[in-house]
């Protein structure tokens, strides 16, 4: 079968029996681990919490912005989704991710995950309002 995800060749269950995550043939942890290695590891981790930290940070920027739309909403008895202007950023985001060779399938479903998420404290505000 050429399925790896069935393969049932005994390397394939040679290697089920490490623990996983471990590097296999050592003693476990970073141990049995190249040091150059571990040093690309250590090296590319800190740059994925440094890019992790600035997400959150612009993250928070996006959720102050959006509050003061459900706040603006609220007082103008406007609904708190819109769903042209949803339709508009979905598309410019896509070509956005296709240019920096992002999957725009999952750029859609991140932008659609926050929306969801914004909607939500505009809903919870208009309904303070009332
Ligand atoms: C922030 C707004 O409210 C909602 C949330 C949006 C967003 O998070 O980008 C976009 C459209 C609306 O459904 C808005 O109308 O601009």
């Amino acid at each position: 079968m050429s399925d790896t995800r069935n393969d049932t060749s005994a390397a394939h269950e040679e290697n089920r029996e490490e623990t996983p995550g471990k590097a296999p043939g050592g003693t476990g942890g970073s141990t049995g681990i190249d040091p150059a290695v571990r040093a690309d590891l250590t090296r590319l981790r800190e740059s994925i919490d440094n890019i992790d930290a600035a997400v959150v940070h612009m993250l928070a920027e996006r959720f102050k912005c959006t509050q003061q739309v459900g706040v603006l909403k609220a007082e103008h008895q406007l609904p708190p989704a819109d769903p042209d202007r949803e339709a508009r950023q979905i598309a410019r985001l896509r070509e956005l991710a296709e240019s920096a060779r992002l999957d725009p399938a999952f750029a859609e479903k991140l932008l659609n995950f926050i929306i969801a998420e914004v909607i939500r404290h505009h809903e919870t505000i208009a309904d303070g309002a009332r």
